[in-house]
């Protein structure tokens, strides 16, 4: 197998951001008269993108029941209000990310980020972060018309970075990311830190479970 591509998730596999997630969340629920929830609670909200997140949220439930138009917009706005604010505060990148990632550079290979987080906050929790000098090119959750798990954002990334799902592999950390990168024909790699709606990582058929990235990209290096 030829790789010459890598296309990475952000949330959960390169930066914990759950702290700074959980703080927006909470100043919602707050301002709409809840009670908070805790940080954990939260982290199994994250994976499905912003607009997601907020109704789970407002629902203290998985389930994403649909809330009436009006209540949301009135919740997404306090909440992209809050995030702005904290976004990159609290969040810190995971043991092993900029060393990962210095491997893979210096292995030629092409790398990009692929997140269902929105542009908005994706470039500057990258900036913020010193990481967006690694990235060939950033597709984030409202890049295109679909986010994870539909295979369209890592298809329109390979197609940026120039190689086919063929010869590009996908390292995340949900099954948002595996289901997306089956449909879209490239090998998934799990990192088992992140946030997989509160399920263990186990229970998903991947190419493999690597525990960090530096241990990724000797998996790729052994290829
Ligand atoms: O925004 C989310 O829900 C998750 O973002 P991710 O795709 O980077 O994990
Ligand atoms: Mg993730």
């Amino acid at each position: 197998m030829t790789i010459n591509a890598v296309l990475i998730d952000l949330d959960g596999t390169l930066v914990d951001s759950i702290p700074d997630l959980a703080h927006a969340a909470n100043a919602m629920r707050l301002e709409l008269g809840m009670h908070t929830l805790g940080q954990d609670v939260i982290a199994s909200f994250v994976g499905k993108g912003i607009d997601n997140l907020i109704t789970r949220t407002i629902n203290a439930s998985l389930d994403n029941e649909e809330l009436p138009p009006e209540v949301f917009n009135q919740a997404r706005e306090i909440f992209v209000r809050h995030y702005h604010l904290v976004n990159g505060d609290a969040s810190t990148v995971y043991p092993g990310v900029i060393d990962g990632l210095k491997a893979m550079k210096a292995q030629g290979l092409k790398l990009a980020v692929v997140t269902n987080k929105a542009e908005a906050f994706t470039l500057p929790l990258l900036t913020q972060t010193g990481l967006i000098g690694f990235f060939d090119t950033v597709v984030s959750g409202d890049t295109c018309a679909r986010k994870k798990p539909h295979p369209e954002p890592l298809l329109y990334a390979c197609e940026k970075l120039g190689y086919p799902p063929e010869n590009s592999v996908f390292i995340g950390d949900s099954i948002n990311d595996v289901q997306a990168a089956q449909a879209a024909g490239m090998p998934v790699l799990i990192l088992p830190y992140g946030y997989n709606e509160g399920n263990s990582v186990q229970t998903l058929k991947v190419d493999a479970i690597i525990d960090s990235m530096t241990g990724a990209a000797q998996w790729l290096a052994n290829q």
